[in-house]
C-alpha cells in the first residue's frame, strides 16, 4: 500500500449520461426533463461535418436558454484532429455563459491532448472574464488512448470523468465488429462443446477503472447500440459497475431509467452494507478485526467496501 490516500473522484451523482445530436434542438428540451444525472450534447459525430457550424450556434443558444435543472451540462467537443474543436471551445467559453459545466473531449491518445485544450480553455475564461472554470471528461476511445489511459488520467486538473466508448474503441483497435458495446458473437471459449461467451471490453475497463481511481476521476461506460435491448443493456451495465465503473450513457431515452436503476444501489444492498458496518462496530468494540457476517469473513476491509456502496447511496439521495 502506498502511502498517498486515493483521491476522492467528483461527488457528484454520474449514474447516466444522456446524449444527443447539437443538431437536434427539438429533443433538448426533453434531456432536461429526463431523469438523468448528466446532459451530453453532441457537436462530434453525431453532427455531419455540413451541419458543424449549426450546431456549434444551437447548442451555443440552449445552454443558457434552456432550464437544465440540477443536471450537470457537458457539451462534447470535436476531436483534436479536426478543424473544428478550437472554434468550439472558444465559442463554448465565450458565448455560451456560466451554465455549462464540463466540455467531453473525444478520442484523447495522450496526457498533451488534454494539456492542449486545458490551455486553449484557460486563455479563453480569461479573456472572458469567465468566473466559474470548466471542468473536462474525456473517451478512451483509441488504441493510443487505452495504451497511454494512466497518463491522461493525471492529464489535467480539470478533468472530472473518463468514458470508454465501444464504437470507436472497435474501430480503432480492428476488432471485428459493428456492434457497439455489449455481448460480441464471436468471443467466446468453447468447453465441451458448449460456447461461453467472454467480455471483449473488460480488460479496457478494468485500465480504465484503475487509472480513474488512482488519480481521482469518475470512471463511466459509453455506448450500448442496439437501444431495443434492454436486458443486454443491463447486462453490460451490471458488469460495469461490479468493475467500480460509476454509470454509462444513453443514446436514446429509453436507456436512463435502466442506467439508473443499475447504478442506484439496491435497498437490500444498501442494508446489507449497513449491516456490515454495524457487525464491524461490535467488532471493533470487542478488540477484534475480523468477524462472521451470515456465515463469511468479514474484517477491516470489508468498512471500505461497504462504505463505496453507502456513499454511492447517501450522493445520490441527496
Ligand atoms: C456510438 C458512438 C457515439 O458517439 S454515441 C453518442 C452520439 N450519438 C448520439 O448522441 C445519438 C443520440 N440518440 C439519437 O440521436 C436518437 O435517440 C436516435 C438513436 C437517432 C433515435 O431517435 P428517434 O428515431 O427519434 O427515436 P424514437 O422515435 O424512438 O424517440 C422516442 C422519443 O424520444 C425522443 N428522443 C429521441 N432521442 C432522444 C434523446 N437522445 N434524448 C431525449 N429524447 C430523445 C424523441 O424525440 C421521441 O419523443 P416523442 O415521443 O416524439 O416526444
Ligand atoms: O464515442 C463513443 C464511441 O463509442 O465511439
Ligand atoms: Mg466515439
Amino acid at each position: 500500500m502506498s502511502f498517498r490516500l486515493q483521491p476522492a473522484p467528483p461527488a457528484r451523482p454520474n449514474r447516466c449520461q444522456l446524449f444527443g445530436p447539437g443538431s437536434r434542438p427539438a429533443i433538448f428540451q426533453k434531456m432536461a426533463a429526463s431523469a438523468a444525472d448528466v446532459v451530453n450534447l453532441d457537436l462530434e459525430d453525431s453532427v455531419s461535418a455540413g451541419d458543424k457550424d449549426a450546431a456549434r450556434a444551437t447548442v451555443v443558444e440552449a445552454i443558457g436558454g434552456i432550464d437544465w435543472g440540477r443536471k450537470t451540462l457537458s457539451v462534447r467537443i470535436n476531436g483534436l484532429d479536426t478543424p473544428w474543436w478550437h472554434r468550439d471551445v472558444v465559442d463554448l467559453v465565450e458565448k455560451a455563459g456560466d451554465r455549462l459545466d464540463l466540455i467531453m473531449i473525444p478520442k484523447v491518445g495522450c496526457a498533451a491532448d488534454l494539456y492542449a485544450v486545458d490551455a486553449l480553455v484557460t486563455a479563453a475564461e480569461k479573456a472572458a472574464g469567465r468566473e466559474r472554470r470548466l471542468g473536462f471528461e474525456v473517451i478512451i476511445e483509441s488504441a493510443a488512448g487505452i495504451a497511454h489511459v494512466e497518463e491522461i488520467a493525471k492529464g489535467s486538473p480539470r478533468l472530472q470523468a473518463m468514458s470508454l466508448g465501444a464504437a470507436d474503441f472497435a474501430a480503432s483497435m480492428g476488432m471485428q465488429t459493428t456492434g457497439i458495446g455489449g455481448t460480441q458473437e464471436q468471443y467466446y471459449m468453447l468447453h465441451e462443446g458448449t460456447r461461453h461467451y467472454s467480455d471483449p471490453w473488460h480488460w479496457a475497463q478494468a485500465a480504465i477503472v484503475a487509472a480513474c481511481r488512482t488519480h481521482g476521476v469518475l470512471p463511466v461506460d459509453g455506448p450500448f447500440g442496439d437501444f431495443s435491448d434492454d436486458e443486454g443493456f443491463r447486462a453490460q451495465a451490471r458488469r460495469s459497475a461490479t468493475l467500480g465503473m460509476v454509470g454509462k450513457w444513453a443514446i436514446h431515452p429509453r436507456q436512463v431509467a435502466l442506467a439508473n436503476e443499475v447504478f442506484t444501489p439496491s435497498d437490500a444492498a444498501v442494508a446489507e452494507a449497513r449491516e456490515i458496518l454495524a457487525a464491524m462496530e461490535e467488532a471493533k468494540a470487542r478488540g477484534e478485526g475480523a468477524t462472521v457476517y451470515k456465515g463469511r469473513l468479514v474484517d477491516i476491509a470489508s468498512i471500505k467496501q461497504a462504505e463505496v456502496i453507502v456513499r454511492q447511496a447517501e450522493m445520490i439521495a441527496q
